[in-house]
């Protein structure tokens, strides 16, 4: 396990200075700011379930972070929203799984989209998935690299605290709309 997060932790900065690049960017934010304190690992476990037309394993969702690197077993459950439909991901034990999260989207001022995404249950077999969140320290302010931006600036402690007051008052994640100029 340490091995796996040293090795997306390293994937994880890699790919992040490319989207940055790509976007005329030369950042050293990434570096500085997402450290191996900052980012984590979360194992998921998902138990068969019955009436799984009924129970997500995770409700529809955007991870609140820069990126996430996923690895998924071979049973499937893993969708993702494309053009207003869920679309399955292909269970794929040899590949991982690249989401851009809220903080990209807010730092490439919306050139790249933080995918919404959920887990479906299996009637007969448990699922297993490995995510690793890549993200920058609570002090760290996210800013668009360009500019009219279409957010106002905030530290990811804002962000963070924000998300969990909505879940608390409202059931629900609200996001990026709250930070909209
Ligand atoms: O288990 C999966 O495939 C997705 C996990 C996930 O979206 C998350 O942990 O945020
Ligand atoms: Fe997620």
């Amino acid at each position: 396990m340490e091995q796996f997060a040293a090795t997306v932790s390293d994937l994880a900065q890699k790919l992040a200075e490319i989207l940055a690049e790509n976007l005329g960017h030369k950042s050293t934010f990434f570096k500085e700011h997402c450290l191996p304190s900052t980012c984590y690992l979360r194992m998921n476990r998902y138990p068969s379930c019955p009436i799984s037309s009924e129970v997500f394993g995770l409700m529809p969702h955007t991870d609140s972070d820069f990126l996430t690197i996923l690895h998924q077993d071979q049973i499937g459950g893993l969708q993702l929203i494309k053009d207003g439909k869920w679309i399955a991901v292909k269970p794929n034990q040899e590949a991982l799984i690249i989401n851009i999260g809220d903080l990209f989207q807010a730092w490439s001022n919306d050139v790249y989209k933080s995918v919404e995404h959920r887990v479906v249950t299996n009637k007969a077999i448990e699922r297993f998935s490995t995510a690793y969140f890549f993200c920058p320290s609570y002090e760290s302010v996210i800013q668009s690299c360009a500019e009219p931006s279409v957010y106002r600036k905030f530290s990811f402690r804002e962000f963070r605290q924000q998300v969990q007051d909505d879940v608390k008052k409202l059931g629900h994640k609200i996001g990026l709309p709250r930070f909209i100029l």
